[in-house]
């Protein structure tokens, strides 16, 4: 991989490597963008097939994050963490606390929280090190765990999908099959469960499936079997680029709507949902809740303003098929379209010298 190529291809800000041999540390931090504000976005541990992959991981996510950020109406940036090892066996204190440093080094550029591989506990450790790092315990006056948030924002924004899709947005008698039910999904699934839908389920995690089953009633398949199930919506929740050239001639769904980042493998494969008149609700808009959710935390947390802005998924996955169906485009690019848009309008309304500029970290209280 040329790393400044690449950086220079979506103009990539910033990407710091990390590595500490008394904890077993080896992160990769990739800072996208920070227009809008300081970078924030989650760290993922998980066991890479190389190094290369785990970089451009960190890469593709942290731009995920610029998108999902101006999206959401949040004054953030993009970045994200990937560490590099087995969160069942890997983790350490000393490596949370040595990757904490790291980031203070940063001086309030990037801001972490949770993600894939990663819990509350890691982010309690952090913070022993650093302001820097949101989805902290509650016992701090924090959000805690953004999964169950994530999950209620993609409920709303699979309902807006569905509406387009179906003429109505109540999911009750439909069928939706869920890949991953993780700690996202399986909140995911519960509302789903509540709201009257039918579900199919599959995980590499047995655990968790028996888990989905047991309290929801969910139809279980295996693993290679989710994409070719005949259901009304499909819900990806595990990781991503599992849209492509390969499982979309499978697809038996109208809609497709989950938390997954990074979806699409590639853009051609937004372009061929469009053309198959599949509703693609886009990633970075639907799962924008865990990171509304922990961004309230620097304002000083308050679980009912941040709920709010949750529920304008809803809005914002109606607006993305609108600009879609307005400019005859498929809703990735109309998302895109949405946040770049936003991003740009800023960064001319804030280009003026400021000796102390505000920023949203200035009402942070540590
Ligand atoms: N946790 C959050 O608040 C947010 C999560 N996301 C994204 O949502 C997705 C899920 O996140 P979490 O639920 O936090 O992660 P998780 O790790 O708790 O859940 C993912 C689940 O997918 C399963 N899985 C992995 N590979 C699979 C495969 N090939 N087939 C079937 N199942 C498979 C895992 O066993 C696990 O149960 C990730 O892509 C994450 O980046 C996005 C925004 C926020
Ligand atoms: C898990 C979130 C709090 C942030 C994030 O990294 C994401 O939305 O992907």
């Amino acid at each position: 991989m040329e790393i400044f190529k690449y950086m220079k291809k979506y103009d990539y800000e910033q990407l710091v490597f990390c590595q500490d041999e008394v904890s077993g540390l080896k992160a990769i931090i990739a800072i996208h963008d920070t227009t809008l504000g300081p970078a924030l976005g989650g760290t993922r541990m998980w066991t890479y097939a190389s190094e290369e992959a785990a970089i451009e991981d960190a890469l593709r996510l942290a731009r995920g994050m610029t998108y999902k950020n101006a999206a959401a109406g949040l004054n953030l940036g993009g970045g994200k963490t990937v560490i590099i090892g087995d969160p069942r066996k890997d983790k350490n204190e000393e490596m949370f606390r040595a990757f904490g440093r790291y980031i203070q080094g940063l001086n309030g550029r990037y801001i972490t929280a949770e993600d894939v591989g990663t819990t509350v506990e890691d982010m309690d450790i952090i913070h022993e090190e650093t302001d820097y790092v949101t989805g902290i315990s509650p016992a701090f006056g924090s959000s805690g765990n953004p999964s169950p948030v994530t999950a209620y924002g993609c409920f709303v924004g699979m309902k807006a999908a569905a509406k387009e899709a179906f003429g109505t947005d109540s999911l009750e008698g439909l069928t939706i099959s869920v890949q991953g039910v993780g700690n996202v999904a399986y909140h995911l699934c519960r509302h789903l469960h509540e709201a009257g839908a039918k579900l199919i389920v599959t995980d590499i995690n047995k655990e968790a499936v028996k888990r989905a089953v047991d309290d929801f009633g969910a139809i279980a398949v295996n693993t290679d079997e989710i994409y070719g199930v005949e259901a009304d919506i499909f819900a990806p929740c595990a990781l991503g680029a599992v849209i492509n050239s390969e499982t979309i001639p499978q697809l038996k769904v109208k809609v497709v709507a989950g938390s997954a980042n990074n979806q699409l493998k590639e853009e051609k494969d937004g372009d061929e949902l469009h053309e198959r008149g599949i509703i693609y609700a886009p990633d970075y808009v639907i799962n924008a809740g865990g990171v509304i959710n922990v961004a309230d935390e620097l304002n000083g947390y308050n679980r009912e303003r941040a709920m709010k802005k949750v529920e304008q998924i809803y809005y914002n996955i109606e607006k993305t098929i609108d600009i879609s169906k307005r400019d005859g485009i498929p809703t990735y690019r109309a998302a895109d379209r949405m946040a770049e848009e936003r991003i740009q309008k800023m960064s001319k309304a804030r280009n003026q010298f400021l000796l102390d500029g505000h920023h949203i970290l200035s009402r942070r209280k540590h």
